[in-house]
């Protein structure tokens, strides 16, 4: 089952070169959204992961977490927390939790942070994501739910073998798969 959906995401990734000033290339993800055997099985392999952990809740940073963090909550039959960057909208006016996060493959620090009210202290947080390029956007969600966080799910995984241990981050593809 999860061999077809590796075969069919490998297949619908590219690689694009935007062009001059950019002296390097960027994922083009967009063919795996656009694929609906893709879009069906995302969420039940990426649930599978942890589903022995019993999840209570998925939380996902934006913007493309908010795709797929919702797929996988779906399979889990629990709900779903977004998890905001700070600065990248209007501020939000509940109540938030804010965590840091450390330098990310942009080599930016950003902050990202959840409606208080929505996540109890007893919840099991299972954190979605499509890509761990440093395990920056899962560290600083760790930070955030402290003893809450299961662990994260994520399409590709391309962090060094001790960053994933350590945040317990469980992937279809690693970074070897991609074309
Ligand atoms: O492991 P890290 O170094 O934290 O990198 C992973 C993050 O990079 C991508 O986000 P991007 O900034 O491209 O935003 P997007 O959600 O809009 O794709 C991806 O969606 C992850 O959130």
């Amino acid at each position: 089952m999860n061999d077809d959906l590796r075969d069919r995401l490998r297949r619908a990734f590219r690689w694009t070169n935007p062009g001059p000033p950019a002296d390097y290339l960027v994922s083009d993800r967009s063919g795996w959204w656009r694929d609906p055997a893709i879009l069906d099985g995302l969420g039940p392999a990426l649930a599978d992961f942890f589903r022995d952990d019993r999840p209570t809740v998925v939380v996902s940073p934006e913007v493309t977490g908010f795709l797929l963090g919702p797929l996988v909550a779906r399979s889990l039959g629990v709900g779903f927390v977004e998890a905001y960057r700070a600065g990248a909208r209007r501020a939000i006016a509940e109540p938030m939790i804010w965590a840091e996060v450390p330098a990310d493959h942009r080599g930016e620090i950003q902050h990202l942070g959840v409606r208080r009210e929505l996540l109890a202290a007893d919840d099991r947080v299972l954190v979605v994501d499509d890509w761990a390029s440093t395990g920056a956007q899962a560290r600083g969600l760790r930070t955030l739910l402290g003893d809450r966080y299961l662990g994260t799910a994520v399409i590709v995984d391309e962090c060094p073998p001790a960053v994933t241990a350590e945040l317990t981050i469980r992937s279809l593809l690693t970074g070897e798969d991609l074309p």
